[in-house]
């Protein structure tokens, strides 16, 4: 609860694949006087992404997709290089990953570290993203990976030597922010 807002309308401006609502809502400044605040609010749910690493081929995977709201906003071919991510499909994050993790990569893991969550875009998401690591191993691997035909999901997996990976985040490569977040922390705690 907080004391600070009140007077709380929501409206939806569009409902397709995710939704749109406004919110509109009386907030009392920190100067004293209450004000009328008004956002937009996207909710597209939850989701997780996993740092997947082999501590013996010294390897991180990850995967490269079209992402279509970059290729409007300067990323020039629209292909981001990614972590493994999903959106949840039920409360469990850690069960949501590991079936990510084998749709995407053909990788059946059997241990997963959470390791922190965060909000993504705070001023106009509302999403919540899970952090996992996973040191995985070629003998799980059950299938090809790529991604979900159904959903056209057309992902492709790369595996990139862990110095080649220090050498990309050092010199600003890694353009998504999860991604970014993830080899950071495998860097900080010695992982990769
Ligand atoms: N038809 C249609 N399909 C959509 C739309 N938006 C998403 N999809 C389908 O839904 C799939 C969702 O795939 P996931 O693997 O579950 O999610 P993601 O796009 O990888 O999202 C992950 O990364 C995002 C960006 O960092 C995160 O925001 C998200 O929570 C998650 O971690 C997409 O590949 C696509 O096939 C849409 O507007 N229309
Ligand atoms: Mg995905």
């Amino acid at each position: 609860m907080n004391s600070r807002i009140k007077d709380i309308r929501e409206e939806i401006l569009s409902k397709a694949w995710y939704t749109l609502k406004r919110y509109t809502y009386q907030w009392k400044t920190f100067k004293g006087p209450w004000q009328e605040q008004s956002r937009e609010v996207y909710d597209r749910g939850n989701g997780a992404a996993v740092l997947m690493y082999n501590s013996n081929t010294k390897k991180v995977l990850l995967i490269k997709q079209f992402r279509m709201p970059t290729w409007v906003n300067g990323n020039k071919n629209g292909l981001l290089l990614e972590t493994p991510a999903g959106v949840l499909d039920s409360n469990d994050p850690e069960a949501c990953m590991k079936r990510e993790i084998e749709e995407e990569t053909g990788y059946r893991v059997q241990h997963i570290t959470p390791v922190f969550q965060t909000y993504m875009s705070p001023g106009a998401v509302t999403e919540i993203l899970h952090f996992f690591t996973c040191d995985y191993s070629k003998a799980t691997k059950v299938a090809t990976g790529g991604g979900n035909e159904h959903e056209t999901e057309d992902l492709f997996v790369e595996e990139y030597p862990f110095k080649e990976i220090r050498t990309m985040v050092n010199e600003g490569a890694i353009k998504d922010a999860k991604t970014l977040l993830l080899l950071q922390h495998g860097m900080l705690n010695g992982l990769i």
